[in-house]
Formats: C-alpha cells, structure tokens, sequence
C-alpha cells in the first residue's frame, strides 16, 4: 500500500460524501467519464467520481509501474511468482510470437481445428462405425464456464445436425437423464482438465464411461473420448487414444483457458471460423491494452473505477446485469474470473493485505434481476456497485429496444432515487453507481473483446493491490479435503467433530 496516494484518495473520498452522483453530473465535475475502442464503449459518469480523483487514481497507477508490469505479463515473465510460471493466456491467441511456447500453441490450434473440421464433415466414426453427432464436454469452473458461455451466446452460429451438452455439475439422477437421452454409438466425450485430477470431472467421466461400455463393448469407448490436459501421459493411461489428446500448458490458467484447446467443443458446435474471431477478438483488446496510454486504456480504466468503488467507496458486491440474452451466463464466467483471481489476502511478498481485495460478484439477465433482486438495490442501505452490459438492437426503435431502455432506466433511477415527498416506504435515496458498457454488436469477435477486457482488468487490480492473480490455493484446500474424505474420517481426530458427527448421520 502506497500510503501517499491512499492518504490523498481517502480525504478526496471524505470531500465527496456530501455530494450526490447526480450533482456531479449535472455540474459536469467529471468530464473523462466516456471512452470507446474498436466497438467497445465504457460510461462510468454514473459513479461518484470527479476529475480530480480521476487523476489521481491514473497517478497511483503509473506509481505501480503499470505499463512495465503489462509487458512483464506480455513477455512471458514469471508474473505468478507463487507457482513460479508466467500468465500466457494472451499467447493463446496471438497470430504469431518469438516466444518459445508459441510453436506448440500453433500446433495445437491446428489440430483442434482439423478436429473439429473431421466431426463437422461427418468424417469421424464412432466404434461402431457410425458418425459423431453428439459432443458433451465434461469439465468444472475454467473447463466449462467459458466453452458453456461461448456456446449459449453464439447459438445462432451452431451447425445444424450437432448437439452439443455440458456435464459440471456430479448429480447421478441428470447423468442417467442425459446418458439415457442421447444416442451413445454417435456420441463423443470431451474430458476436458488441465489438472486432469479433478474429482468431479472424473467421476462424470466413468459415468460417462459405463454408459458406453454397454453399448459399444469394453474396448470401443476410447472411439467416443477425446482430452484436453497439461500431462499427456495421464490422458495416454486414462485410454484416450493420441489423435484424440489436446495440450494445454501449466502456464494458462484454468479461468483464462478458453483461448486454448479447452475451447475445442466451441470449435466443433460453431466452427472454426466463429472461434478465430473470438481469438481475433481478445487479439485486438491485447493490442490495446498493450500500446494505448493508461488514461484512454479500457481494461485500466475499468480497474481504477473499481479501484475507487471497492477501497474508497466500500463496495463490497458487485452486481453485473446484462442486458442482452446471449451474455446471461456472463456473470457466472466473471464470477470465476474475478473471485477467483483476486480473492486473496496477502501481497506477492507473503504480507497480509490491510484493505479489500475483490469484492463478492453475481448477476443474471438484467431485465429478469430486476423483477427478482433489484428491489434490494434500489431500497436497502448497502453499499452496491453495478455494471451493465448492454447491446442496442440494430433496425429497433429506442422505445421499443426494451433492453436497452431498460438499463438506461435503471442505472438513471439508481442515482436519481424518488424525492416526491410521499411515503417512507416507496422512498428510494438514489445515489447508487454503476458503469455502463456498450457493444456494438453481440458476435464471436466483440465476445473475445469483452473477455479479454475483463481478464486485463483483473491482473490491473492485481497490480495495484499488490497481489497474485494467477494462483488459487483455496480452492486446492476444498479439493484436497474432498479427496481425503471417506466413512472412515468418522473416527479420524484430525477431521472436526462437526464433519464427523455428518458423516456418522448421513454417510452411507
Ligand atoms: O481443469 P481442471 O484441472 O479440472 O480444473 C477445473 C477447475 O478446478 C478448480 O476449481 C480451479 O480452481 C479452477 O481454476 C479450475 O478451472
């Protein structure tokens, strides 16, 4: 922590409290509030920011030596400096690169995309000669959040004739559902883990595995499974035959993965056309974020905002609402994203953080949160920040663009408030921020922008936090728990007498 800028950010802070969001618009003491790039367009003149803080907040950045650290990044550095390797999610979806780790990334693209190509033909056969029609990927959090979201939000690009699932979730009642539904002899399995040990993944996969076994024998299933991890040996033992197995690397992490071979069901389901512009996309928010100066930079605005919001603001929720039906499953990649990158408590020295890191993240379908939660936001005295997504329909006029008024609608009424006089309790106080960002258009390519616009902006928050974006120890604690776990823990001392007390009622 920087205690001259944060001394600096606190009073500026303090000045603010007894000025209203809506007076700083209407006196315009926020002028560097709007900024587009490329179809992007950010709004954040609906938060309670002034030009002064403003430039604050890009001093304290460039404090942080933002710039270098993004080359650092950029360059293949081991920026994740807890498990000593570099963030290369970018390269995944470079053109080309010096960098030693490109040749592969290329070699992989081209087999996914052969791949991919072979299952569009009708060219690959199942064990009984048959060809694949149906794809299920089987995989948790980075390994099925964003092929899931690319999936949904592109529908209109899926080839006819393809049907396309997703198992995450371990739940034997919709296994059976889904196994029983779909015809075996034309289905392939994606088992798609960078760790390749997760338990719910592959507990799906034997699942998976069973089912096939009854009805194209005890060898034919490795006909219907194809992989994607770091440790190809562990695939080759599983019995996922070599033409079959995809690569990622330890240097992507699982949440920033989609640009790789974890994105081969979007390949398959869309095309591999659909999937270079995704790629084409975040390639383009790469290039921004790497050559436009800090204070026109989207992902760094998008972070200093926040920054403000959640240290000197005390957001402690965020909300994104996304006005458009093919992002709805944007929050929950977000989520992942956001949490999981940033929710950590030490610096990337060891030391305890003494401020908040990222705050808690949710959202759905703006027009349906606000006929379930929004009540919440506009009446009880939370502190809550929101980001809106919104796509204008092209050829509708305003005021039948219900989306799209809608948002305006509810990021006005969120700062105006009702003042009328009536009763207390229709009172609304008003004065609650959000930002707003625009696409042009909802397309494979504006989607591998907003991506990227999103993973850059984390890694800036990390770097003015001071912390470690790329790791999650956390989660690894959850699932080393989950594995050490069986009937015999009842008597084990070292597990809590709570957990034991359970697993004695209810463990079977
Ligand atoms: O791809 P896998 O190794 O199966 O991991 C799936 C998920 O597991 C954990 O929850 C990690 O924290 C996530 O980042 C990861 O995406």
């Amino acid at each position: 922590m920087d205690y001259s800028f944060h001394n600096k950010l606190k009073k500026q802070a303090e000045v603010l409290t007894s000025n209203s969001i809506r007076n700083i618009i209407d006196t315009q003491q926020f002028k560097s509030s709007f900024y587009q790039y490329n179809g992007v367009a950010i709004d954040f003149s609906k938060n309670k920011i002034t030009d002064e803080v403003f430039n604050t907040l890009l001093a304290f950045a460039e404090s942080k030596q933002l710039d270098k650290r993004i080359e650092a990044m950029f360059a293949g550095e081991v920026i994740n400096v807890t498990e000593q390797r570099p963030a290369l999610h970018t390269l995944c979806r470079a053109e080309s690169s010096n960098l030693e780790q490109w040749k592969d990334v290329e070699q992989q693209h081209q087999k996914a995309a052969r791949f991919a190509d072979k299952i569009r033909q009708g060219e690959l056969l199942g064990a009984t000669g048959k060809p694949i029609s149906t794809l299920v990927n089987i995989g948790i959090g980075g390994s099925d959040l964003g092929p899931r979201l690319l999936v949904d939000a592109l529908s209109e690009h899926q080839q006819v004739g393809l049907n396309i699932y997703f198992m995450s979730d371990v739940d034997h009642q919709s296994a059976e559902q889904l196994l029983s539904s779909i015809n075996l002899e034309q289905t392939l399995f994606i088992l798609c883990s960078k760790s390749f040990t997760t338990w719910e993944t592959q507990t799906n996969a034997q699942l998976a595995i069973s089912a096939l076994k009854k009805v194209v024998g005890e060898q034919g299933w490795s006909a219907h499974f194809a992989g994607v991890a770091v440790n190809q040996q562990a695939m080759t033992d599983f019995g996922i035959l070599p033409d079959y197995q995809f690569s990622i690397w330890d240097w992507v992490g699982g949440r920033y993965s989609i640009w790789s071979s974890i994105g081969l069901i979007v390949r398959i389901a869309l095309g591999n056309a659909v999937f270079d512009d995704f790629l084409a996309g975040g390639r383009a928010m790469d290039q921004h974020f790497r050559n436009t100066e800090l204070n026109k930079n989207l992902p760094v605005l998008l972070a200093l905002i926040q920054h403000w919001n959640i240290n000197y603001q005390q957001h402690s929720v965020f909300i994104t609402l996304p006005y458009r039906h093919g992002l709805k499953l944007f929050p929950d990649y977000q989520q992942q994203l956001e949490m999981e990158s940033n929710g950590k408590s030490v610096t990337t020295s060891g030391e305890p953080v003494s401020f908040a890191t990222c705050p808690y993240i949710f959202g759905q379908s703006g027009l349906n949160a606000q006929h379930a939660f929004m009540q919440l936001v506009h009446q009880s005295q939370r502190n809550t920040y929101l980001e809106m997504l919104t796509i204008p329909e092209a050829n509708v006029s305003f005021e039948d663009d219900v989306a799209f008024r809608s948002c305006l609608a509810q990021s006005s009424a969120l700062i105006n408030g009702t003042d009328d006089g009536g009763p207390a309790e229709k009172a609304c106080p008003g004065d609650r921020p959000s930002t707003i960002i625009v696409l042009e258009k909802l397309s494979a390519f504006s989607l591998g922008q907003l991506i990227a616009l999103y993973e850059h902006k984390v890694f800036v928050q990390s770097v003015l936090w001071d912390i470690n974006a790329f790791d999650q120890f956390g989660v690894e604690l959850g699932k080393q728990i989950a594995t050490g776990l069986s009937k015999a823990s009842q008597d084990d001392p070292q597990v809590d007498a709570a957990t034991r007390a359970l697993i004695k009622r209810f463990g079977r």
